[in-house]
């Protein structure tokens, strides 16, 4: 196996394809399900031509580009599923073998700065007041906001040993798709360790498991379990989880006979962070409705845009200052039968080359503190961070070693 193949791959199961019979685009919206069910006419689920597999980008006005790949396998081992397809399983023990993960610095390049970030959370939280004082008719109530680090190493980045090291965790999705490749012709993938699911579908029965409201994890059990027990209880961050279990109860409840869910959320745990959980469960009127019309409908959700939407969208536009590209979008696959499982794409970074594009994100509501939410964000950005070995690109604050002009360097 030479090229990276598309990996999806959890505990009970890891899913992975390999080789290109086509491109597929899809526009979204209306015109979708007639598409996605011609793309699949003829063909058999069982086959690898009646799945398709890939990433969707965070804006909705972007085409949908999956790939119809040669072959597909589902294995219950990591081991099995790379043998499948001709190649080793990478380990994390190859570290030993194979020494330091990259020889040499990080360079790193913040997009926006913590600083400029956290005055954006202000702006944010100010909309939201002016609204709410106004008795606005329709108040902007959450927006997701985030921020990115570019870093560049002295040596290409070995996928296969970033992707041995992020599975370490085994509550989350480990994921690995190829991308567009950049301008410049670089070949790119988008490769991370997600805890959220999307949307999924099997069969009659649809389900989702959003997050949304975190703490990161701390060293010291006592400790852990307080900040995991704060979190459950802050009022800001029940509303910035409501939120989103609402917009995807209401998107989900005219295609299912009956959808059910807590009315309060539970803990989940990643290595990293505690998150706000719930998870959803319906049973479809019509289970030929394919997954792809489902993330269709479902994405954004207010995990990673806001409330109401557009005005969330429009100001992200406006505060963060990059293009989110595929992060906070979804990555899965589809086969012909319509089921598939479509994760959210947060905790990841673009690579290509040398080259790492890491984004986080966090959920701001009126109360949020620009501090706290940059703080989550640098929480979130540890995953990548670690399993690259490039943690000390968070301990490197105020350095204004590769900031832009004037900028404090603070991840
Ligand atoms: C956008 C991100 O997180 C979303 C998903 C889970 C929890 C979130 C939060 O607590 O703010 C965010 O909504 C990210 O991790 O980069």
């Amino acid at each position: 196996m030479t090229a990276l193949p598309f990996l999806l791959s959890s505990g009970p199961e890891t899913f992975m394809a390999s080789g290109v019979v086509e491109r597929v685009r899809f526009a979204r919206g209306a015109g979708l399900p007639a598409a996605v069910a011609a793309c699949f006419a003829g063909t058999q689920a069982e086959d690898p031509h009646g799945v398709l597999v890939g990433a969707i980008p965070f804006d909705r006005a972007r085409t949908l580009e999956l790939l119809r790949p040669e072959r597909v396998t589902r294995s219950a081992t990591w081991e099995a599923a790379w043998a499948a397809h001709g190649g080793s399983a990478p380990q994390s023990s190859d570290d030993a073998q194979h020494g330091a993960f990259v020889p040499g610095v990080w360079h790193v390049v913040p997009q926006p700065t913590r600083a400029q970030y956290e005055a954006a959370v202000a702006r944010a939280t100010a909309h939201m007041v002016d609204d709410a004082e106004a008795a606005a008719a329709d108040p902007l109530r959450k927006v997701v906001l985030s921020r990115s680090l570019q870093l560049n190493s002295t040596a290409p980045i070995d996928i296969r040993r970033l992707l041995a090291r992020l599975r370490l965790d085994p509550s989350v999705t480990t994921f690995a798709t190829p991308l567009p490749a950049t301008p410049d012709g670089a070949a790119r993938s988008l490769v991370g360790a997600t805890p959220e699911l999307l949307v999924a579908k099997s069969g009659r029965t649809v389900s989702s498991h959003p997050l949304a409201g975190s703490t990161r994890r701390r060293l010291v059990a006592a400790d852990d379990r307080a900040a995991a027990e704060a979190l459950l209880r802050s009022d800001k961050d029940q509303r910035e989880h409501a939120a989103v279990v609402e917009a995807i109860a209401d998107v989900l409840s005219p295609y299912c006979s009956s959808l059910d869910f807590a009315r309060s959320p539970a803990l989940v745990s990643t290595a990293t962070m505690w998150h706000l959980g719930t998870r959803i469960t319906g049973q479809l009127r019509d289970d030929a409705v394919s997954s792809l019309e489902l993330l269709d409908v479902v994405h954004p959700t207010p995990a990673v845009c806001g409330v109401p939407q557009p005005r969330a969208q429009s100001l992200i536009t406006e505060l963060e200052g990059f293009d989110r590209d595929y992060f906070t979008g979804a990555v899965g696959w589809c086969d012909a039968r319509g089921d598939g499982r479509w994760m959210v794409t947060i905790r990841c970074a673009e690579i290509a080359g040398t080259r790492a594009r890491l984004y986080a994100g966090a959920g701001i509501v009126i109360g949020s503190d620009p501090a706290g939410e940059g703080a989550e964000t640098s929480a979130k950005f540890e995953t990548m961070l670690r399993a690259l070995s490039a943690q000390e690109v968070l301990a490197r604050a105020h350095r204004p070693v590769a900031a832009p002009a004037g900028e404090p360097q603070h991840a």
